[in-house]
């Protein structure tokens, strides 16, 4: 009798593929203004204000924000300050009170109306992974195209290389119990690009894994993100998270929230953990602590 072997919740070993640098020339990589970028996301004038019982809560206060597209933007800021709220009015699930959200040139959100075709191209990720644990990871990644009716066989391929992209070959048929948090992390972001998203958004993706894990998911994500070239918002606690991953980092305040700074994060692409190490990096993350220090 031969004894299976069966995948481990251990990381598997894998380290990013090299990446050329010609696959990193992503916009947000150049040093061109945005008005010459192609856009990938549009935020006009957004307000939102929650009714509760206890009266109005004004969450987010006239949000203008341009993504370039292939461009990594992080949302950081004290908690509260509406970075959620402003993922879900930007991933669809939450409508505005006033302004307009368009992904390319296309209308997402007007007048409190939504357009499904143009989210439907949108990825989510969020803290927990939300796998259907009766799936094998391979379905689970492979589940939006059987959504969109794509042939077993093709979701079946695109499945296995996205598996292979987040660093999963070999696991494609464990069950999400078998595997670790960050491994689980890798299966949801791996499912949110199935459909080749135009807009990738992400809220904490991170945040529930030790640190260790964490610095590795952010070297796999950058490599992620510059093979796919999909446009990222990407919410974190985390200000030098925040300044690793991104091409700017745009800073909330609360109450209402409002955008207080728009930081351009010039550091060069690929980035290595010992980036964090340089004077650069350090005035940068030093920068944004002392603008949410003044808001206490
Ligand atoms: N469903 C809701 N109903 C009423 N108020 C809400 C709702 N969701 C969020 N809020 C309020 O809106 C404001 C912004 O909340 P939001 O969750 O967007 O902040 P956040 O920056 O994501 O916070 P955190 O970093 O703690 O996750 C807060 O004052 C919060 O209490």
């Amino acid at each position: 009798m031969t004894t299976q072997q069966t995948p481990t919740a251990t990381t598997p070993t894998w380290t990013p593929p090299p990446v050329r640098r010609d696959e990193f020339d992503a916009p947000g990589d150049t040093a061109e203004p945005m008005g010459s970028r192609a856009v990938g996301l549009r935020v006009a004038g957004v307000d939102k204000t929650y009714a509760t019982r206890r009266g109005d809560v004004h969450a987010l206060s006239n949000i203008d924000l341009e993504v370039g597209r292939g461009e990594f933007v992080s949302l950081v800021g004290r908690s509260g300050c509406g970075k959620t709220t402003l993922l879900r009015v930007l991933s669809g699930l939450l409508a505005p009170t006033a302004g307009t959200v368009e992904a390319g040139e296309r209308p997402a959100w007007v007048a409190g109306r939504r357009d499904d075709t143009v989210f439907a191209e949108f990825g989510l990720v969020f803290q927990e992974a939300n796998l259907f644990p009766w799936f094998t990871v391979l379905d689970n990644v492979a589940l939006p195209l059987k959504l969109r009716g794509v042939s077993k066989a093709q979701r079946r391929t695109r499945a296995a290389e996205l598996c292979a992209t987040v660093g999963l070959s070999g696991f494609e048929d464990s069950y999400p119990r078998e595997l670790s948090g960050g491994m689980r992390q890798r299966a949801a972001i791996a499912r949110a690009l199935a459909c080749d998203p135009s807009v990738l958004l992400m809220d904490e993706p991170f945040g529930a894994l030790d640190a260790m894990t964490r610095d590795r998911m952010n070297l796999e994500l950058q490599h992620i993100h510059a093979v796919s070239g999909t446009t990222v918002v990407f919410v974190t606690h985390s200000i030098s998270e925040a300044v690793f991953l991104a091409d700017r980092v745009v800073l909330l305040t609360p109450r209402p929230g409002r955008i207080r700074s728009v930081t351009p994060i010039d550091l060069p692409r690929p980035r290595s953990v010992e980036v964090e190490a340089t004077a650069e990096f350090g005035e940068l993350v030093v920068g944004l602590r002392r603008q949410l220090d003044e808001e206490d």
